[in-house]
């Protein structure tokens, strides 16, 4: 391989639109004949969502955080990946979907490996932010520690901003939620709003740091402290093993939307995000599913898929077997 790969690392809390937003990325380069290859990870041990990306180069990370428990896999798998293809081959550019609760810079880490700093240059950390969530993640009555110490990770390590969901709030928590990301981020990263990644692409690409060897580029993400925080803020809560988890429910019989959507509202608060592949006792064919923001949202299936009918959850401190036994006693 002989090109240097410009690279972005799409970053953003569970269920913020990392994949929406993807892409609508992949849509843009593909209109201009150029060939992007993306790093996908999950911390469970299916994608449910491997249809969306059934015509793409993509390089599969699934059971762990490539920011932490699987980051010297990551290594050594996204160097064999770029080094066994041809120069043809060589995708143009690199989208790498960090999971929900990833730490943007462990993943700068990872991507400047002497293993890979020849062959990848990180142009921008991308983060979204789910507007609608914020405030209530912020919150030190509604939400646990860690949901906050991954969300200023995110924040605080990122060269853009995207508060995306802004359809479903008010102007003046908009403005609420802008004042408080205001003060975490770096000062020259935009914060830009969103619904569903609608966002001009030439700013979101734009090239805003550089790993690449020998650049005399500031790259002001590594010119932080260890965690991503400026000099502004101390930051003693840097997570690397972070305590979410996320659990895999085999679904063996359709199951009723309304009864679905009602047994997720019941979950635990700790439960964060849940999606899926299942079958409607309503109507015949697999959906995926996406549970996000309070928000159950069914799409049909395109294409064929691997996945056997499945529930993911993913939160922290699960009680996998009270939700295992609710499941079957309401839904199956
Ligand atoms: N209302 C609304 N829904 C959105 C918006 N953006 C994305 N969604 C929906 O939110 C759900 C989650 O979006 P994803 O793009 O899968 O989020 P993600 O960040 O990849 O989620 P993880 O897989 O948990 O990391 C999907 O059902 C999307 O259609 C938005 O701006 N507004």
């Amino acid at each position: 391989m002989a090109k240097i790969v410009p690279a972005y690392i799409i970053t953003g809390f569970l269920g913020s639109g990392k994949t929406t937003l993807l892409q609508k990325i992949l849509t843009y380069y593909k209109e201009q004949n150029l060939k992007p290859a993306i790093v996908l990870n999950e911390i469970g041990e299916t994608n449910v969502e491997e249809d969306l990306f059934s015509e793409d180069d993509v390089l599969e990370m699934l059971n762990g955080c490539i920011c932490c428990s699987i980051q010297g896999d990551f290594t050594k798998e996204l160097h064999s990946f770029l080094t066994t293809l041809s120069k043809e081959e060589t995708p143009d550019v690199l989208l790498i979907e960090g999971t929900g609760v990833a730490n943007p810079l462990e993943i700068v880490d990872a991507l400047t490996d002497p293993l890979l700093i020849n062959y990848i240059d990180l142009y921008s950390v991308i983060n979204l932010l789910d507007a609608s969530k914020y405030l209530e993640y912020q919150s030190i009555f509604s939400s646990s520690k860690e949901v906050r110490t991954v969300l200023k990770s995110q924040i605080t390590t990122s060269s853009y901003i995207l508060l995306n969901k802004v359809d479903l709030i008010d102007e003046k928590n908009i403005d609420k939620v802008k004042k408080k990301v205001d003060q975490l981020k770096q000062i020259d990263a935009p914060v830009v709003e969103s619904t569903f990644g609608d966002v001009e692409i030439g700013q979101l690409l734009k090239k805003r740091i550089s790993t690449s060897r020998g650049t005399k580029t500031p790259l002001n993400l590594l010119e932080h402290n260890d965690c991503g925080c400026s000099g502004e803020h101390t930051c003693n809560d840097h997570v690397h093993n972070h305590s979410f988890q996320a659990m895999q429910i085999d679904v063996k019989e359709p199951i009723d939307r309304l009864q679905l959507e009602k047994w997720f509202k019941q979950l635990p608060k700790t439960l964060v995000r849940g999606k899926g592949v299942i079958q409607l006792t309503e109507t015949v064919g697999l959906f995926q599913f996406q549970y996000s923001s309070g928000q159950l949202i069914l799409n049909r299936l395109k294409t064929e898929t691997k996945v056997d009918p499945c529930i993911i959850l993913i939160g922290i401190e699960l009680e996998s077997n009270s939700i295992l036994k609710s499941f079957e006693d309401t839904l199956q």
